[in-house]
C-alpha cells in the first residue's frame, strides 16, 4: 500500500528505551503522531484508557482479529497488541506521517503491507543497562521482567530485517539519530516532494 504519509515503525526490546524516545521524538515534530494499539494486558500504574493503549478482553481482540480490524496482531511476552486499521489509514491518506511502537513481528508484517514504510530497531548499549532500565522503571514484577529479558534475546537477532538500527545508550543521541532517519525519510518522499512539485511548477520545469 503506498500512501501519502510517512510510515515508521520502532521496535526494541522491552526497556530499551523506545516509548521514552518515541515521546521526545513526538515533542519536537508536531506533524508525527503515534498509533494507539490494542492491548490484552492490563493497564499498568499511570497508564489510561485511549492514551498508551486500548485496552480491551481478550474475546474482543479475537472479534476484532477476525473482522479485520488489524493491520498487524501479534502475541508479545503472554499479551496480545495490534494496530488497528482506524488508528492509522486516514492519518496516513491525509499526507501526514505516523509512528508505530511495535514488536519486531508486527513491524515485519507492516513492511510486508508497506513497503515504503521505515523499520527502526532500538538497541541498548549491554543487557546489564536494558535490566536495570527494566528494573529501574519499577513497573514490572521480577517475573515479568525475567521473561522479557529472556524475550530481549530472540528480539534483537531480528535487528538485521530492520532499516536502520539505532544504539540507546546515550538519550539525546538516540533522539537525534531518530530524528535524522525521519528527516532523511521526508527527503525521499511525500512533504518535500511536494514542495518541490510547487517549486517545479512555479519555475515552469514541470
Ligand atoms: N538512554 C537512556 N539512558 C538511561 N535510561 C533510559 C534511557 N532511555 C530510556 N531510559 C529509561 O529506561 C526505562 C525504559 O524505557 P521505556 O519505558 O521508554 O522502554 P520501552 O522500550 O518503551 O519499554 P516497553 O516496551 O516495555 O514499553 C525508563 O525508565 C526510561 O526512563
Ligand atoms: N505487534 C505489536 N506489538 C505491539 C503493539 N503495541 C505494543 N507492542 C509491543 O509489545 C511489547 C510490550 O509492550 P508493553 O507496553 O507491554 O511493554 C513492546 O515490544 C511493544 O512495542 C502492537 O500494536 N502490535
Amino acid at each position: 500500500m503506498d500512501t501519502p504519509g510517512n510510515l515508521f515503525v520502532v521496535a526494541a526490546p522491552s526497556g530499551a528505551g523506545k516509548s521514552s524516545l518515541v515521546k521526545a521524538l513526538l515533542e519536537l515534530d508536531s506533524h508525527l503522531a503515534v498509533s494507539i494499539s490494542h492491548t490484552t494486558r492490563p493497564p499498568r500504574g499511570q497508564e489510561v484508557e485511549g492514551r498508551e493503549y486500548h485496552f480491551i478482553e481478550e474475546p474482543t481482540f479475537r472479534d476484532m482479529v477476525m473482522e479485520g480490524a488489524f493491520f498487524e496482531w501479534a502475541e508479545v511476552h503472554g499479551n496480545l497488541y495490534g494496530t488497528s486499521r482506524i488508528a492509522i489509514e486516514q492519518r496516513l491518506q491525509d499526507g501526514e506521517d505516523v509512528v508505530l511502537e511495535i514488536d519486531w513481528q508486527g513491524a515485519l508484517q507492516i513492511k510486508r503491507l508497506f513497503p515504503n514504510a521505515v523499520l527502526i530497531f532500538i538497541l541498548p548499549p549491554s543487557w546489564d543497562e536494558l535490566l536495570q532500565r527494566l528494573q529501574r522503571r519499577g513497573e514490572d514484577p521480577p517475573p515479568v521482567i525475567e521473561t522479557r529479558m529472556a524475550n530481549a534475546r530472540l528480539e534483537v537477532a531480528q535487528a538485521k530485517h530492520f532499516d536502520y538500527v539505532v544504539i540507546n545508550a546515550v538519550f539525546e543521541t538516540a533522539l537525534f539519530d531518530l530524528k535524522a532517519i525521519v528527516h532523511a525519510q521526508r527527503l525521499k518522499y511525500s512533504r518535500l516532494r511536494r514542495s518541490k512539485a510547487a517549486v517545479f511548477r512555479a519555475l515552469h520545469l514541470d
